[in-house]
């Protein structure tokens, strides 16, 4: 791997995610009680401090739900000096520079793949799947899910996403994929596969002790969220998916406070941003990075030199695999996005009509590379 593949963004680009960072990703934890206090005191303290902590949490994180929309980002670059149009050109211009599109430097990709074995990760909604308003109707074109299913005869293949695992396997459907669900809490290994010795299939489920919590706070939000038009909820087994892309802006405060409401009583619980959606999960310290690693551990290249992982995503979650990426200095990181973005990944595919053309290209090349004999 040339250190080209594994390079860091030297600046903070103009349209960034980083203000998406910003609120407690971790929940505050409720004020402690006032020692001496009268019961009723110490319950109009809690409740006070509870309501400010409620109201800077509520104001951080609609902060961010604003910054992160790309029309926002638009209204605040107009209000600088230079004019809109030249100031995103030139930001557009050094971002592909930094990082360029894993289409136009395919070649160079290759040569840098020889002698390795390729490993790929795929994110699926905005990846495999465009963003629909309903996330119940984010399918794959039969041509991306062909694709797919080429690419995992051609080399090991897991998806790692937000969605629930069963979701996710009925949207995608190819028994011969790796799958890790509920960002990667809750990873399948099956037995069987083409590059799998494995007698069993291999569970692995590091939040499982969370189980009875997220069904609780799901049905609690259920209900706080289900006055406000356009809120949805979605059950994701690990987490709980709150999705605002279909909320009128002026509800977002509120739906935000209804949220709050719920997630006070849970301080084992954090959120994390996504594409107009709060991703809310167990506070453990395992993301869509920790799942890459533990997919390469269960297909026996844990400290494989020839290894090459190949990751995809779009998401902010997918971060997560791309900085582990860049930490171990090997493998690809492919952000797909039509806007420059801050990101730890090397190269960059727009949309996922992109994802698939370089999925084909990869099954191209391999073919030619196994009868040139190279393989
Ligand atoms: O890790 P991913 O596979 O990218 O999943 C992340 C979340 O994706 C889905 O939500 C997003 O896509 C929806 C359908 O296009 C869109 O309506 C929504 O606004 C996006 O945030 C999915 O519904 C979530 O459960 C996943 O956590």
């Amino acid at each position: 791997m040339t250190n080209q593949n594994v390079v860091v963004p030297e600046a903070t680009p103009a349209i960034t995610v980083a203000a998406a960072a910003k609120p407690p990703v971790l929940f505050p934890y409720p004020p402690p009680r006032g020692g001496g206090a009268s019961a009723a005191a110490a319950i109009r303290k809690k409740h006070l401090s509870q309501v400010e902590l409620g109201e800077s949490w509520t104001n951080a994180w609609l902060e961010s739900m604003k910054t992160s929309s790309p029309i926002h980002a638009k209204v605040a670059a107009s209000a600088a000096a230079v004019p809109i149009i030249e100031r995103e050109q030139n930001e557009h211009s050094a971002w592909i520079v930094r990082h360029p599109s894993a289409l136009s430097k395919f070649e160079q990709l290759m040569k840098a793949t020889k002698g390795k074995q390729i490993v790929m990760f795929l994110d699926y909604d905005g990846t495999l799947s465009p963003i629909v308003d309903d996330p119940d109707s984010a399918f794959m074109s039969d041509a991306m899910r062909a694709a797919v299913k080429e690419v995992a005869g051609c080399f090991p293949t897991a998806i790692v996403s937000g969605r629930c695992r069963s979701k996710l396997f009925d949207f995608v459907k190819l028994t011969e994929l790796y799958y890790a669900g509920s960002h990667g809490m809750d990873i399948e290994v099956r037995k069987g596969t083409k590059y799998t010795k494995k007698k069993k299939t291999v569970l692995f489920q590091p939040a499982s002790e969370f189980l009875p919590m997220i069904k609780k706070v799901h049905k609690a939000l259920s209900k706080k969220t289900k006055p406000i038009p356009g809120a949805k909820l979605e059950n994701n087994k690990f987490c709980v998916s709150v999705h605002f892309r279909c909320v009128d802006e002026k509800n977002w405060r509120v739906l935000l406070e209804q949220v709050w409401l719920v997630l006070k009583e849970y301080p084992m619980l954090r959120i994390t941003p996504g594409r107009k959606v709060l991703e809310i999960r167990p506070i453990i310290k395992w993301d869509k990075g920790s799942a890459l690693q533990f997919l390469l551990d269960s297909l026996g290249f844990a400290d494989s030199k020839n290894v090459l992982p190949v990751y995809i995503g779009d998401d902010l979650t997918d971060e997560d695999a791309f900085k582990v990426l860049r930490d171990r200095g090997r493998g690809i990181g492919i952000l797909v996005s039509e806007f420059p973005k801050e990101t730890n990944a090397s190269y960059f595919l727009r949309r996922p009509s992109e994802v698939m053309e370089f999925l084909l290209r990869l099954v191209e090349w391999k073919r030619l590379s196994l009868e040139d004999g190279l393989e």
